[in-house]
């Protein structure tokens, strides 16, 4: 049995239904915080709670024959972490170790790690390989490179067995339309355009225009939700095939799409108008983040297969669908 730490998120509830979907067994843990029991596949076995709740956490490696964790619990939000940076270490840094230190005491091997590219920092190179320096820019990423850090001392001292997985920008919708990104509030570039282009809002804002880039927009690498989850059972396996395993994959489709470029492929799909707000840069956001998917490509045998049209239009069928997300 897989656990999956917040499974009710945006992100974990597609993993879980696909892992679901190809016969696995899965328990989600998950307080809510963020996520959505709607999104919860009534085929896992739902804990409500916390994953720095010790207790709870015998509870679940007592009862349940858990084998892996994939852990995406954490406060995921970049602005938000420049203003309240305690809520991110301690969410994201103390309460998975936590986490860690139960699955040590239960002997537990076997981990997948839900990281970001926002462990770069300012990167120099156009294309990123996983074995660039870390340097991140905004306690968010701070939080998510000190767990990868803590993960490899484990490892020489445990033995406990990681892949670490570095998304890049996560966009797109399940292909039944039944789960797909609800956040409150929403900070993400995709939902927000076509959250104007439903007519929901006034204007879309773009944090500065004035970046290194051919039009001034912040670049970044989208990537279909559906591949990114695909990505997870790849690594679920290598896991399985390979002991001693430390392994760090980056995850995104190696093309980047400006700001501007986003909000128009947005505009053709909704066949509307955005009206734009230029505003000041958001703190925390690198001018330029594309990924090098090499290593997942060569070792996972993983490649991405949407590109950011498909991303756009199947977020556009959920938000139509969901006008108001998980709520109707
Ligand atoms: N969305 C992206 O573009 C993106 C990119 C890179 C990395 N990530 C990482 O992927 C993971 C999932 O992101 P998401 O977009 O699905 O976020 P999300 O907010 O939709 O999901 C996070 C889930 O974790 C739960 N949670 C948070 N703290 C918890 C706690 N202490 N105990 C139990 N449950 C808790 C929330 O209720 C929620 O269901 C995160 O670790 C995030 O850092 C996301
Ligand atoms: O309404 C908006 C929303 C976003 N943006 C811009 O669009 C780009 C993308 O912003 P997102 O908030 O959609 O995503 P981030 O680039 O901040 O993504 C970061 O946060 C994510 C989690 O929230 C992941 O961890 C990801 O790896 C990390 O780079 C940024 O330049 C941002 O400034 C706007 O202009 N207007």
């Amino acid at each position: 049995m897989i656990l999956i730490t917040g499974g009710a998120g945006y992100i974990g509830s597609h993993v879980a239904r696909d892992l679901l979907d190809r016969g696995y067994e899965v328990a989600i843990l998950d307080n809510l915080s963020t996520g959505h029991l709607d999104a919860v596949d009534k085929r896992a076995t739902f804990i409500f709670g916390d994953m720095g709740d010790l207790h709870l956490l015998d509870q679940v490696f007592k009862r349940l024959p858990i084998h892996a964790v994939m852990h995406f619990s954490a406060n995921c939000l970049v602005g938000e972490s420049v203003k309240l940076p305690l809520k991110y270490y301690e969410n994201n840094v103390g309460k998975s170790i936590n986490l860690l230190n139960k699955m040590i005491e239960y002997n537990i091997q076997h981990l997948i790690f839900s990281s970001t590219c926002a462990t770069y920092g300012i990167p120099t190179e156009s294309l990123l390989t996983e074995d660039l320096p870390t340097d991140p820019i905004n306690p968010y990423g701070h939080s998510k490179r000190m767990i990868e850090m803590i993960l490899k001392d484990l490892f020489q001292v445990y033995g406990l067995n990681f892949v670490i997985l570095r998304y890049f920008n996560v966009g797109g919708a399940h292909v039944s339309g039944e789960i797909g990104e609800d956040h409150n509030p929403e900070t993400h570039l995709i939902p927000n355009v076509l959250k104007h282009l439903q007519g929901k809002t006034k204007y879309i804002e773009i944090y500065g225009d004035n970046y290194p880039t051919p039009d001034g927009t912040c670049i970044r690498d989208y990537i279909h939700v559906s591949d990114l989850s695909n990505a997870h059972i790849f690594a679920l396996e290598y896991l399985g095939r390979n002991q001693h395993c430390t392994e760090i994959f980056n995850l995104g489709s190696e093309a980047g799409y400006s700001v501007l470029e986003v909000v128009k492929a947005s505009e053709e799909i909704a066949n509307k108008q955005a009206l734009i707000r230029y505003q000041e840069r958001r703190p925390g956001d690198p001018p330029i983040l594309v990924a090098s998917s090499d290593k997942a490509k060569k070792l996972l045998g993983w490649t991405p297969k949407l590109k950011l049209e498909q991303i756009i239009q199947s977020a556009w069928n959920w938000h139509q669908k969901h006008p108001d997300g998980f709520n109707k």
